[in-house]
């Protein structure tokens, strides 16, 4: 099972991280797309390298925003796998 990061871990990996909030146990990311459609084609994208890492986001799909949550359940709370997947959801929505 993956490693739980320490409060000065979480703190350093996410001052390199844009767009991501440390939210209690979580890491956050919210983005409005220009329509529902935009936003579905993006969170469609996340579904093969989640199931490739094993590691699965939490997806709040409200018309044109999305929220996306990590967290690693079965440590109850941030590891590397979290940032890891974050900074692929970054890596696609830039392209
Ligand atoms: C057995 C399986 O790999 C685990 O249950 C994985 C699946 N995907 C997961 N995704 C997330 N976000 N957290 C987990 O703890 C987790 N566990």
């Amino acid at each position: 099972m993956a490693q739980l990061l320490t409060p000065e871990e979480i703190n350093t990996q996410a001052a390199g991280l844009t767009g991501w909030v440390v939210a209690g146990n979580s890491l956050k990311w919210e983005h409005r797309f220009v329509d529902f459609l935009a936003a579905m084609k993006f969170v469609n994208s996340l579904v093969e390298p989640a199931e490739q890492r094993g590691h699965h986001p939490d997806i709040f799909i409200s018309y044109n925003r999305v929220v996306v949550t990590l967290t690693t359940h079965d440590a109850g709370g941030l590891t590397q796998k979290d940032f890891d997947l974050a900074q692929q959801v970054n890596q696609l929505h830039s392209k």
